[in-house]
C-alpha cells in the first residue's frame, strides 16, 4: 500500500510513502531535459522539463513510482488492483501506457491545470514495456501549490477528480475516500467536549482523546483518513528542515512497520522508502526502511541541460551516529 501527500507551508512540497513487499530495482533518477524520451503511441520528446523522482530504470527508461518536474508538478502511481482498467485501444486523442504517463505528463506541464487538459484527453492504454514486464495497476495523484488531481483509469475510461485534501492511498475509487471522509468529521486535535450535559462530570482523562475513533490500522481507507486528520492539524515552522521533518512525521504516521501487514501469499508489506520533493527548488529527500537517514538529491545541482541519465543508489543500512563523551569523562551534571 501506498499513501501520496502533499502539504503547504510556506513552501510546497509533495511525497509519498512506498509500501511493497519486495524492491522494484528502485532508485532516485534525475531525468535531465535533453534525455529522448520515448513513447509507444505518441510522439518522442527529445527536449522537456527535467524531473526528479524514485524509478527504476528499465533498458534505458526511467519507469517513474513518482517524481516532480523543474515547474513543480508532482506526479505518483499507487497501487489500484481490482479497478485499475488500461483498454488495448484508446478512443481519445493521445493514447498513453501506464509506466509512462508519469513522464509523458511531467515532460510538458508545468502545472495541474495543463496536465488535466492532457488527461482529459488521454486513454491509458495496457501496453507493456516488454512481455516480461507486466502492466501496473495503478491510479495516480498529480499536484502543484495551487492543488490536487487524483486520475483513476476504470472501465469507462479515466476518470479525473479534484482532490481537497491532497493525500491518496489505494482502492477503492476515490470517490469512495471522500464519502468515508464524512464519517470522521467529529475528530479533533484538541481536548473534546462533554456533550452528555450538565450532571454527567465527565472530563478527558489524557491528550489525544478528541481524535478517539481516528483509524489505526493500515487499510487503504484508514490511512486515507489518518494522512488526512495528520497532515490537516499539523503545526511546524515555515522552515526548510522543519518542513522536511513534519513532512516525513506526517508520513511515518501512516508507515508499515515490518510484521504488521502481511499479503495473502504471507509476504511482509513494508514502508520501502519515503520521500518529500520540495517543489520549488526540486531537492528530492528521502529515507528508506534501513537507513532513517534524510538523504537528499538536488536536482538543480546537477546538469539539468543533460542528455543522460542520473541515478543514485539507496543505502541499504542504518547509518548510526555513535557519540563519544568529551575526553572520555563523564561530566557531573
Ligand atoms: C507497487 C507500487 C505501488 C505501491 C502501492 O501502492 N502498494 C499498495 C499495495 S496494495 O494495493 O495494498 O496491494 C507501484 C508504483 C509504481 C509501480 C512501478 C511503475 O509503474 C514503473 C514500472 C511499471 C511496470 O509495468 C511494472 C514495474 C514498475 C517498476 C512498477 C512496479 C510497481 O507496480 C510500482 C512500484
Amino acid at each position: 500500500m501506498c499513501t501520496c501527500i502533499t502539504y503547504e507551508n510556506g513552501d510546497f512540497y509533495f511525497g509519498r510513502n512506498l509500501d511493497l513487499e519486495y524492491s522494484f530495482g528502485e532508485r532516485v533518477v534525475i531525468t535531465p531535459r535533453n534525455y529522448p524520451l520515448t513513447f509507444k503511441k505518441e510522439a518522442a520528446m527529445d527536449c522537456h522539463y527535467s524531473m526528479i523522482g524514485m524509478a527504476s530504470v528499465m533498458g534505458g527508461y526511467p519507469m517513474y513510482a513518482e517524481a516532480v518536474n523543474e515547474k513543480g508538478l508532482g506526479m505518483a502511481g499507487l497501487n489500484f488492483p481490482g479497478n485499475a482498467f488500461y483498454p488495448l485501444e484508446g478512443k481519445k486523442k493521445y493514447q498513453v501506457t501506464p509506466y509512462e504517463v508519469i513522464p509523458w505528463i511531467l515532460g510538458c506541464c508545468a502545472t495541474v491545470r495543463e496536465a488535466r487538459m492532457y488527461l482529459e484527453q488521454a486513454d491509458l492504454v495496457g501496453i507493456p514495456f516488454a512481455a516480461d514486464v507486466p502492466l501496473a495497476p495503478l491510479h495516480f495523484m498529480l499536484a502543484d501549490k495551487t492543488g490536487a488531481l487524483v486520475a483513476e483509469p476504470v472501465e469507462e475510461g479515466l476518470k479525473l477528480y479534484e482532490n481537497p485534501f491532497g493525500v491518496l492511498t489505494n482502492n477503492p475509487p476515490f470517490p469512495f475516500h471522500l464519502m468515508n471522509m464524512q464519517q470522521y468529521l467529529n475528530l479533533t486535535a484538541k481536548a473534546p467536549e462533554n456533550r452528555f450535559g450538565e450532571g454527567t462530570d465527565m472530563k478527558p482523562f489524557g491528550q489525544g482523546m478528541g481524535a478517539v475513533g481516528l483509524p489505526g490500522d493500515a487499510s487503504p481507507a484508514s490511512r486515507f483518513v489518518r494522512a488526512a486528520f495528520v497532515k490537516w492539524n499539523s503545526r511546524a515552522r515555515r522552515e526548510e528542515k522543519a518542513n522536511v521533518s513534519q513532512f516525513f512525521h506526517i508520513l511515518d504516521s501512516v508507515a508499515m512497520v515490518r510484521g504488521m501487514v502481511l499479503t495473502e501469499e504471507g509476504r511482509e508489506d513494508i514502508t520501502t522508502y519515503s520521500c518529500c520533493v520540495n517543489a520549488r527548488t526540486g531537492v528530492y529527500y528521502f529515507k528508506t526502511y534501513d537507513n532513517h537517514r534524510i538523504q537528499a538529491v538536488d536536482m538543480r545541482a546537477e546538469d539539468m541541460d543533460g542528455s543522460g541519465l542520473l541515478a543514485y543508489e539507496l543505502p541499504l543500512e542504518e547509518d548510526i551516529q555513535y557519540r563519544l563523551k568529551q575526553g572520555g569523562r563523564t561530566e557531573d551534571a
